[in-house]
């Protein structure tokens, strides 16, 4: 299959996975079809960039789905559209089998960043109780819950001190009990594992295992190609925008007898070359 025939199969696929099921629980968590976002390229939009390029993919209920491309591929650009945090350009996004207008749908996700930033002068223990009252969970709730959350990342015992003085695998550790909060059904992780180390990135691993035994969804977003063949059920390669290549985890690494790093690399270095031809090209 070439690197440019996939993406009308894949159109079809999240069409036909959309309406041929009609039990709602197991309608996608996630839908892309012929999605576009164009960026402006200076404010006086003289010029444009496409980040995404007629992407289709769905993300189904209580699956690991990994999002996997190099640095510029367009990866958190179709979280932001996913999270109604940038419109896209064209193209039909739906969350919950709801269009992204409704906004009730979007309770049901955690997310994580590569950059979290939080009110520095806060507590671990405040923040998370601040951020429990805007998920409009109860007090009693939430005095329950931020605990076992600490517990969870491994920042049990600094609880009470203020972020500024964490380390930045500190910060993400909390950001990732931030976005467990609401229990959420898709939890949506985007470079989780910047700024972990060892000891974090297996706590990462452990929590996604965790999620998916629960039977909820997470989207890994990730360059790291060994982390995500760890953890992930399904995923989309991601490169120029385009959906480049789709499938399990199996079938990429053809059951297993390849690592998904040798079965992507000579793709991503296609793709480099293809990118300097056009630079070069003007
Ligand atoms: N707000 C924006 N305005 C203009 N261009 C943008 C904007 N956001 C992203 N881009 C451009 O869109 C392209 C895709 O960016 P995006 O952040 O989606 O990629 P990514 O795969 O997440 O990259 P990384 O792994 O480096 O975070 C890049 O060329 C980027 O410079």
């Amino acid at each position: 299959m070439t690197t440019t025939d996939t993406a009308p199969v894949e159109r079809d696929r999240a069409v036909a996975v959309s309406e041929a099921t009609p039990d709602p629980r197991m309608r996608p968590v996630a839908e892309f079809v012929e999605v576009v976002k164009d960026y402006p390229t200076n404010w006086l939009r003289w010029g444009m960039l496409r980040a995404v390029d007629h992407v289709s993919l769905t993300i189904a209920p209580g699956e690991v789905f990994g999002l996997l491309g190099p640095n510029r591929a367009g990866k958190t650009t179709l979280v932001k559209i996913l999270l109604s945090l940038t419109q896209p350009t064209s193209g039909t996004v739906k969350r919950f089998d709801q269009p992204t207008t409704n906004r009730e749908t979007l309770k049901r996700i955690g997310y994580v960043h590569e950059n979290q930033a939080f009110p520095r002068y806060l507590t671990a223990t405040e923040l998370l109780r601040y951020y429990g009252a805007l998920s409009q969970l109860s007090t009693a709730k939430i005095e329950v819950i931020v605990p076992i959350l600490l517990e969870k990342v491994g920042l049990a015992d600094r609880a009470r001190e203020p972020i500024s003085r964490f380390s930045k695998g500190m910060v993400q550790r909390l950001g990732l009990a931030q976005a467990l909060l609401n229990d959420p059904d898709l939890l949506v992780l985007d470079e989780p594992a910047e700024g972990l180390d060892l000891d974090g990135r297996r706590m990462v691993a452990d929590l996604i295992a965790q999620r998916r035994e629960a039977g909820k969804t997470v989207l890994l977003v990730t360059h790291l190609l060994a982390e995500a063949e760890r953890v992930c059920d399904r995923v989309a390669v991601i490169l120029g925008g385009k959906i480049v290549r789709q499938g399990t985890v199996a079938e990429l690494t053809n059951q297993g007898t390849t690592s998904l790093e040798e079965t992507l690399s000579p793709i991503y270095a296609a793709g480099r070359t293809a990118v300097s031809a056009a630079a070069f090209n003007g």
